[in-house]
């Protein structure tokens, strides 16, 4: 099996390009603008993927907003600049958050941001306010890979197109999605089968990676990347383009918007290059559905039985419910960004999830046997009702959210003043017009104030009420509320938020609660696991997001489930 995508070093060499990376950006934040126009030598970013752009959108507020004497009332942190980097950022920020509590300010040299990690507070931007603020800097960078997408939308097109997309995710589509998880997840466990029989180690970050993708490309565009079994040329231009916004993000004015810089500057004809690969391969997949009139009765789509349907694509459902007013080029850029969003960040939480439970060897027999209950000896793919029965594999897949939520970072920019509640604060905040914010969900989901033992991996704890009152006003973790598939924020009053909340949540939570349960599932009904490295050495990448540094190599072999 072979990866789709060009593989990353060794963990040493993954923290020389991305010490190289953050010291670039924050020098870049600390000179004045005319010393530098372009990025030290030793930064190269040829291996940055889409994961690595959030640690752009954190370097970038910090190089360009910020005024740390505004009257906000927030408490100070300040520091030097070298503090932050040497590690990715959103751990850096943990221990600031343990001295300065959940809302302060964070002026490190001229650069000033809010950093939020307070339920109460969290709940109130994002549940209550979202619309005083937007995406700020993350709609700048993504938007040359995006277009109107709905992550960096503005309002007025997210607005509609929030609407049209959210009805793709019924749940005859999703019930029918169920079937394919199991097909491409049995496609994953077979492939491990030579593995097992040779002792091969193999790298289960890069086999997630693998099985995500295929997932995605023919649920949303009917497309089989087959990435199990052969590359991509498709999603290598992605990850090309992905690059280059972030080496983007490292120049102080958009040359590439300059007449011809297309045609002359190299790595612009590249980006160009993979861009028209990109829209060529949606272009025609939407021309294809479009050859086909289909009804545009959205009840109708809604009931309809997907065993008989062809082509049972969310891009299909787009296609027939389109209103007049919807361009290709929209419907482009929403497969683009569900493309991009979909497919990591359920990879990260299968690794994630594997990577704690073969740490826990008795919790991880416990789960098997959970498995085995359901199942038996029946190799079958599972249905929808076996994934509610698997309560413990979903409560496995929270809590590896929990303690590597993907995106550890929320991005806002503050549209108009607003004033925050106190939390388990002293002070009333104000956040002023113009501010970048982060939300951080790490340290948010591993707050010793919302939970017990926040750094222990216990999928269990979700069975248990937690309160504090000393965070005013939050209402504690509530398992009584544990009705979906997984433990959201109204169960735990937004201490846990994986998946966002408010109006700007993930479309695609239950999508990826069902697809990562059947892929955990499986491939733990039929292989032991037992990790070729020290799990001090599977570190996180130096960007603000988390995937391993290195991969999770495992040697596997075949189990055989209880009758
Ligand atoms: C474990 C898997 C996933 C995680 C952890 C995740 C996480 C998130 C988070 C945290 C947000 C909110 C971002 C913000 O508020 O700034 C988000 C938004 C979004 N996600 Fe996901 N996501 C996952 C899977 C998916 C999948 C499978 C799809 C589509 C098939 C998807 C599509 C989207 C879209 C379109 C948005 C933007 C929603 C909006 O702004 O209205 N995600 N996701």
């Amino acid at each position: 099996m072979r990866r789709a995508t060009p593989r990353r070093g060794d963990a040493a060499r993954e923290r020389a390009v991305g010490d190289a990376w953050n010291r670039a950006v924050v020098a870049r934040a600390v000179k004045e603008p005319e010393e530098e126009t372009i990025p030290s030598d030793d930064f190269k970013p040829e291996e940055l993927k889409f994961r690595d752009i959030v640690s752009l959108w954190v370097t970038q507020i910090l190089q360009t907003y910020g005024d740390k004497e505004s009257k906000d009332n927030a408490p100070v942190c300040e520091g030097v600049i070298d503090d932050l980097v040497g590690g990715p950022i959103f751990l850096a920020l943990y221990p600031y958050f343990r001295r300065y509590g959940g809302v302060f300010k964070l002026a490190f040299g001229p650069k000033v941001f809010m950093v939020l990690s307070d339920p109460v507070v969290v709940r109130e931007v994002l549940k209550e306010k979202p619309f005083s603020f937007d995406k700020g800097v993350l709609a700048e960078i993504l938007e040359p890979i995006m277009g109107q997408g709905l992550i960096p939308a503005p309002y007025a097109v997210w607005k509609n197109r929030r609407r049209q997309l959210v009805p793709g995710f019924h749940k005859a589509w999703l019930d029918h999605m169920v079937g394919l998880f199991g097909h491409c997840s049995n496609a994953l466990v077979r492939n491990l089968d030579k593995a097992a029989a040779s002792g091969e180690v193999v790298d289960m970050e890069e086999r997630f990676c693998s099985v995500s993708l295929d997932i995605i490309g023919l649920a949303v565009f009917n497309y089989d990347f087959g990435s199990v079994t052969k590359e991509s040329p498709i999603i290598s231009a992605v990850y090309n383009c992905l690059q280059e916004a972030a080496h983007r993000s490292t120049f102080y004015f958009p040359y590439w918007n300059l007449p011809f810089a297309t045609d002359i500057v190299p790595r612009q004809r590249e980006f160009k290059k993979n861009m028209s690969i990109i829209n060529d391969t949606l272009n025609g997949l939407i021309k294809q559905a479009q050859q086909f009139e289909g009804t545009d009765d959205l009840e109708e789509l809604q009931n309809r039985d997907y065993s008989k349907v062809k082509d049972p694509s969310l891009l299909r459902f787009l296609v027939d419910i389109r209103g007049a007013d919807v361009t290709d080029v929209q419907l482009r850029d929403d497969l683009m960004t569900m493309l991009i969003a979909g497919h990591e960040t359920t990879a990260a939480v299968l690794t994630w999830g594997l990577f704690c439970l073969v740490q826990k060897p008795e919790l991880l027999k416990r789960i098997q046997a959970d498995i085995d209950e359901v199942f038996g000896d029946d190799d079958r793919t599972p249905t929808y009702d076996d994934i509610q029965k698997l309560e413990s594999v979903r409560l496995c897949i929270a809590e590896a959210l929990r303690l590597y939520p993907e995106p550890p970072i929320l991005i806002r920019r503050c549209l108009e003043d607003v004033t925050l509640p106190k939390g388990a604060g002293d002070v009333e905040v104000t956040l002023i017009k113009g501010m970048d914010i982060f939300i951080s969900v790490w340290n948010l989901h591993r707050s010793p104030e919302c939970w017990e033992n926040p750094d222990e991996f216990d999928p269990f704890r979700f069975k248990r009420p937690f309160k504090n009152p000393g965070v005013k006003d939050w209402a504690g973790y509530n398992p009584d509320l544990l009705t979906g598939l997984y433990p959201n924020e109204v169960a735990s009053d937004f201490a846990f938020i994986p998946f966002g909340a408010g109006a700007r949540k993930c479309i695609g939570d239950q999508f990826a609660m069902l697809e990562a349960t059947i892929a955990m599932a499986m491939t733990l009904r039929r292989y032991d696991f037992e990790l070729q490295k020290d799990p001090k050495d599977i570190g996180m990448e130096m960007g603000a997001t988390i995937h391993t540094a290195g991969g999770l190599p495992m040697k596997i072999k075949r189990r055989t489930p209880a009758a």
